[in-house]
């Protein structure tokens, strides 16, 4: 398929982003006017040079950098301004519902307050919501490279704003962090009615996921690429229909995989998967949805069957009420029977 129309199929599509990191959507041109209010001296001269920084060869280069620019960020304003470029970006993608997640952990040991956060987010949201019709869920990370007893301290410092959270995940340096180290604060988190998530298997092994969804309890997988490695495990996933956000070209940027036809988000449709397509940190990686979409198409030769089932898949895969769900897959399917 030419590329122009393959570009215009995919911005036509009702999309959903469940795995997005606000701080990794936080575009080098917003840092340095952020930076600039906050009289705060980035470690780079221009534009350019930061761009030129983005080269990793894995998850904790990346994360390195990540968590310095997210040092700007400091008054409510802030963060509203972070979250609502995100929305205003998404939304010229034809993004329809975004869940989206937090590191409160990495501005609250700065000093930032847990409210000062949140409120930035949450007014961004619900203005992207009126104003944009993008509906959300917001998801608080704890940072897996810190302590049990650090996330229960974010536990803690949520519950105020527990009615406009919808769940937590997990989220930093995998390896060496494993799921079960957060066995009690997930239990806990649950029990105050939060849904659960957690990254696994993007640099860690299957036996990650299984941990995640045996001792965290998790609803849904972020990542999950290493669950081909072992074929139980891929059946429980087909079985219970677990889903997994995928998220192609971060994995290509942190070469969890060296090129993109590698990618096994086709292999993992085929075996019937929830798999579905996101961002990830679109910021420092250099795709939003939609160069997600195309670059997984064009690499792995994706079929409109293909196409259709992860766009589907999304929508399935959230939090959104059944009817909700219901109304967005029907207006997929006739997007596609339209085409
Ligand atoms: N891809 C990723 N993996 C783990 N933690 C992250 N935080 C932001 N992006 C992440
Ligand atoms: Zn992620």
């Amino acid at each position: 398929m030419e590329s122009f129309k393959l570009q215009s199929i995919i911005q036509g599509i009702p999309k959903a982003e469940l795995h997005l990191h606000l701080e990794g959507s936080f575009e080098p041109e917003l840092m340095f006017q952020v930076a600039k209010r906050n009289n705060i001296t980035l470690p780079y001269d221009s534009i350019e040079s930061v761009k030129e920084a983005y080269k990793f060869n894995n998850l904790q280069e990346f994360l390195d950098i990540y968590y310095a620019g997210a040092q700007v960020l400091l008054h409510e304003q802030d963060f509203f301004d972070l979250t609502w470029a995100y929305l205003t970006k998404v939304h010229s993608e034809n993004v329809r519902h975004v869940e989206v997640f937090f590191d409160p952990q990495t501005h609250t040991e700065r000093g930032v307050p847990f409210e000062v956060i949140i409120k930035g987010i949450h007014r961004a949201l619900e203005k992207g919501k009126n104003e944009l019709h993008i509906s959300y869920k917001l998801i608080m990370s704890y940072l897996r490279h810190l302590s049990e007893e650090d996330a229960f301290k974010t536990l803690e410092a949520s519950l105020p704003f527990k009615d406009i959270i919808d769940g937590v995940g997990l989220d930093s340096s995998e390896k060496g962090n494993p799921p079960s180290k957060f066995k009690n604060v997930f239990k806990a988190s649950a029990m105050q009615g939060y849904r659960l998530v957690a990254h696994a298997g993007e640099e860690g092994p299957a036996a990650y996921i299984w941990e995640a969804l045996d001792i965290l309890n998790v609803a849904r997988i972020d990542h999950g690429n290493r669950c081909l490695t072992d074929k139980a495990l891929v059946k429980r996933l087909v079985d219970e229909k677990i889903a997994l956000t995928l998220c192609p070209t971060s994995n290509v940027a942190l070469k969890v995989i060296q090129k993109m036809d590698e990618h096994p988000v086709a292999k993992m449709l085929d075996k019937g998967i929830v798999a579905t397509i996101h961002s990830d940190d679109p910021a420092y990686f250099g795709g939003y949805m939609n160069e997600n979409y195309y670059q997984t198409i064009t690499a792995l030769n994706l079929n409109l069957n293909h196409i259709r089932q992860l766009a589907i898949n999304a929508f399935e895969a959230s939090w959104l009420s059944a009817s909700e769900k219901e109304k967005h897959i029907n207006e997929v399917n006739n997007y596609f029977d339209s085409i």
